[in-house]
């Protein structure tokens, strides 16, 4: 029997090949999973060739596992797929925050999307609405023969709604909505046929013309949700109480609920986890971005995602809940094998549990940065991670990276004009060195 523990203390310490073993232990991956995680068997050139247009290579990026997270009582591991430094560190650590109160707990809604198809040249208005509305059985029908397994799984279009815009830069329009049951795919291709073929109906309903028949991406009523208890002693520092702590995140989190241009950053930070996520499970990252912030300004005002509060105990509780329209079939789930193996690690057996542990992974993130900015600051704990790609882009080589990351880091100087002057001082001194012992160089 496998164990099955997401809290991997010091797996950080590890090198990649025995983090990927450490990830091989944690049941439910084969040989080929683990390749496909670790790069050697991912995407081909034959494969790319095949998903997009005009391929000339593919793309590489870090694939990291956030560690410690306890989602409604099961231990998971999470695949993050980004470049930027300190985002998986900051997950990890704000989930073992989490799981000091038991972890996240979620929950989500139905996989509901919207099929938008647009009307324009209807005298009245009221009249087409009420005749669409009359025939909704029929546009129901006709949206249900395009998808023959969403229907018979139980999902496919479900509702029909009409709204009416009075003015507009062109005039008034008509814009029906076809509401559907996308279950396990995101949807929009299935969405975007249904409101292809219940358009024509609509013209000859409505004496209208259709423009655009296309999903919406403000998918409102496809929402996830997570919540965490952190107790206050978890958040103890040897500078600061948990509960100084708790004051400094709750000023952060009003901070972002009255300021849209913190709400922007904040809610960038509740994207850190999230997007990589989304790359790692081959999800369309464009779509959740664009849903996260119009939903984001739903009230007519941009405001924070996420909420935090202290409860009747002292401790700080957090709540994301937003619109997470992902899949499990579909798209490029089933054809990246990194994708595939990614959501094998995760073991989710629907779109709603993936698009809940995104949003843990969201609310994780949230809480790593407002502890940092509500205490030391980002600074220390993000640039010393960054410290390693200063370093890089300095050209430091791959075995004197750590070395003068180390340096700029002791320095406090981690910038990139120090770095350059460090490798050039290294260069010579290696220089030197090899003369002396006789190298040539
Ligand atoms: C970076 C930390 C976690 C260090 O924090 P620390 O206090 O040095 O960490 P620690 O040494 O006490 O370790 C605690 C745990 O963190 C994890 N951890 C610790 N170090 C590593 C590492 N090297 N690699 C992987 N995991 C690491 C690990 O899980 C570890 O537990 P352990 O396993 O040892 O029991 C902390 O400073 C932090 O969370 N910072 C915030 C990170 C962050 O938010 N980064 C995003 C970039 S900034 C940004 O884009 C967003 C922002 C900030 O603008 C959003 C906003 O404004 O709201
Ligand atoms: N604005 C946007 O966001 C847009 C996004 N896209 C892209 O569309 C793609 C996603 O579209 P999507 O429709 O999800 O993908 P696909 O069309 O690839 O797959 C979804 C189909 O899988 C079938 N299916 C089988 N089993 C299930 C199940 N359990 N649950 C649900 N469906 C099942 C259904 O087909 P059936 O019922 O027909 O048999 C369903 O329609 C992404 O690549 C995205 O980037 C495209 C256009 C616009």
């Amino acid at each position: 029997m496998k164990a099955k523990n997401s809290r991997l203390q010091g797996f950080y310490q590890l090198s990649p090949l025995d983090r990927l073993q450490a990830v091989g232990a944690f049941d439910g991956l084969n040989n080929d999973d683990l390749r496909a995680l670790h790069g050697a068997g991912s995407l081909t050139i034959e494969r790319a060739d095949k998903m997009i247009e005009n391929v000339v290579g593919t793309y590489s990026l870090p694939l990291g596992i956030a560690t410690n997270f306890q989602i409604n009582g099961k231990d998971t591991l999470v695949p993050m797929v980004v470049e930027e430094p300190s985002i998986v560190a900051g997950a990890s650590f704000a989930a073992k925050l989490a799981r000091e109160g038991g972890g996240f707990t979620t929950s989500s809604t139905e996989s509901l999307m919207i099929g938008q198809i647009q009307l324009v040249h209807i005298a009245d208005h009221a009249a087409a609405s009420e005749l669409i509305l009359q025939h909704k059985a029929d546009l129901l029908a006709i949206a249900n023969r395009q998808s023959t397994s969403l229907v018979g799984l139980g999902g496919g279009a479900k509702d029909v709604e009409v709204h009416s815009f009075a003015a507009s830069p062109m005039g008034p329009m008509l814009v029906v909505h076809l509401i559907v049951d996308c279950l396990d795919a995101m949807g929009a291709n299935a969405i975007n046929a249904m409101a292809e073929a219940v358009a024509p109906r609509l013209e000859a309903l409505t004496g209208g013309r259709a423009y655009l028949r296309i999903l919406s991406n403000l998918s409102d009523r496809r929402l996830a949700t997570a919540r965490c208890v952190v107790p206050a002693r978890a958040l103890d520092r040897s500078d600061l109480r948990g509960e100084d702590v708790i004051e400094g995140i709750l000023w952060a989190y009003a901070f972002a609920a009255v300021d849209p241009y913190r709400a922007t950053t904040h809610n960038k930070g509740i994207l850190n986890g999230i997007d990589p996520v989304l790359l790692a499970t081959g999800q369309d990252w464009r779509a959740i971005e664009s849903g996260a912030h119009a939903y984001a300004a739903r009230d007519g005002r941009y405001t924070s995602l996420t909420t935090w509060e202290q409860d009747a105990e002292g401790n700080l509780v957090g709540t994301l809940t937003m619109p997470l329209a992902v899949g499990i079939v579909g798209g490029a789930v089933k054809v990246h094998p990194t994708a595939a193996a990614a959501l094998k690690l995760l073991n989710v057996r629907s779109a709603r549990e993936l698009a809940e542990v995104c949003v843990c992974a969201g609310l994780a993130s949230n809480l790593a940065a407002m502890r940092a900015l509500a205490t030391e600051g980002i600074q220390r704990g993000h640039m010393s991670l960054h410290a390693r790609q200063i370093a890089m882009s300095a050209g430091a080589p791959p075995a004197l990276v750590e070395e003068v990351a180390e340096r700029l880091i002791a320095e406090r100087c981690i910038k990139p004009a120090r770095a350059a002057e460090i490798v050039r001082e290294m260069h010579e001194t290696y220089a030197l060195q090899r003369i002396e012992v006789g190298v040539p160089c």
